[in-house]
């Protein structure tokens, strides 16, 4: 259902934020104890722009970066990674990149502290999204924290409209980062707004009772809710205990998660999205499509950054084909 097939010059666009992850060196360790950190580029969106590259589809990038050195490391990195910048907006008004120093306790125990205040990824404008650039890509994937503010909350809709209007399909990653967020409710109202025009909508369970105003949501009443609407793929992610794929026509795959020397859990799911886009644009079925993303997923928690440990497509099919064994 994703695949390029008109031929355009962007298999995906990815929409939102291209911030810093600064990741502890010194790990198994509190960050109050950890002295050096290295320096990657960061953001879901831009993470699944890198990783989707990196397997060798054609990526474009639409968000706003400062005018500084932050923003010309990540727009630097993003292009040598082979994603498109051309429609990476400047900040001239001294915005700031986002910061995210990760904190690597255990392997099981690593958390995010994020310094968002004034960021310029949400400060890009509706009028600084090209249609033509939309409509040269067979997919746009936007990512839930663009929703949190405006005008970047415009941005989204109007970027939405133009792949309404050049059958551009649209891919929703819910990407929940709550302290962006003013309430709940709100995210609720947007992720709603958004889940229900997009192709296919992308989440954790958690992510998912964020869009539903509940908790202990089910899957089930999730997506027969959701297809109710445009939707016609809803995943649905669980941490290790593994993913479902859920169909429009009612079919539902299961994706188990793989074994894993893991160092962290952040990255986990910008890798997973990455590599299931991959596999659904190269024409793969769905139960595929979630070894591959669960597979890289697999390798991005046995490493260190979440963008430059993105997997080849090599990587990803010796990993499923060890295990399976
Ligand atoms: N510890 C793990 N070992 C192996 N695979 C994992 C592990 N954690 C997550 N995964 C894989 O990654 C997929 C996505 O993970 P998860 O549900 O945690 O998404 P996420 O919360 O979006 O990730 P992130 O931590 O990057 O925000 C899972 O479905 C699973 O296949
Ligand atoms: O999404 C963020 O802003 C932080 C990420 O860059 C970080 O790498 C991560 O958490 C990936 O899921």
């Amino acid at each position: 259902m994703l695949q390029n097939e008109k031929q355009r010059k962007f298999d995906l666009i990815t929409l939102g934020r291209a911030c810093i992850d600064l990741n502890a060196v010194e790990y198994n360790r509190p960050m109050e104890e950890t002295l050096t950190f290295s320096k990657y580029v960061g953001g879901s969106p831009a993470n699944i722009a890198i990783g989707a590259a990196k397997l060798g589809l054609q990526v474009g990038f639409i968000g706003k970066v400062p005018a500084d050195q932050h923003g010309r490391f990540i727009r630097h990195s993003m292009k040598k990674s082979g994603v498109d910048v051309s429609n990476m907006i400047d900040d001239t008004e001294g915005r700031k990149a986002g910061l995210a120093f990760t904190e690597i306790k255990s392997p099981e125990e690593c958390s995010i502290l994020m310094y968002r205040e004034n960021v310029a990824d949400l400060y890009l404008r509706p009028e600084e999204v090209e249609e033509k650039y939309i409509a040269a890509a067979s997919a746009l994937l936007v990512s839930g924290t663009a929703l949190a503010a405006s005008p970047s909350r415009e941005a989204v809709f109007k970027a939405i409209s133009y792949a309404r209007d050049n059958d551009t399909k649209v891919i929703f990653e819910l990407d929940y980062r709550g302290y962006t967020w003013k309430s709940p409710q709100e995210t609720s109202i947007y992720y709603s707004a958004i889940a229900e025009q997009a192709d296919v909508v992308i989440g954790t369970r958690d992510e998912f009772d964020v869009l539903e105003g509940k908790e202990g949501g089910n899957n089930e009443a999730t997506v027969s809710q959701l297809f109710r609407y445009r939707p016609e793929l809803v995943v649905i992610k669980h941490g290790v205990q593994g993913s479902y794929a859920y169909t429009r026509d009612g079919k539902v795959h299961r994706g188990l998660a793989y074994k894993s020397k893991v160092l962290k859990t952040f990255g986990a799911g910008d890798s997973y999205a990455a590599a299931f886009l991959y596999a659904l644009m190269r024409g793969k079925e769905i139960a595929e499509a979630l070894k591959y993303a669960s597979a890289s997923a697999a390798i991005v928690v046995s490493k260190h950054s979440s963008s430059e440990a993105m997997p080849t497509v090599a990587e990803i099919e010796q990993l499923i084909a060890e295990q399976s064994q």
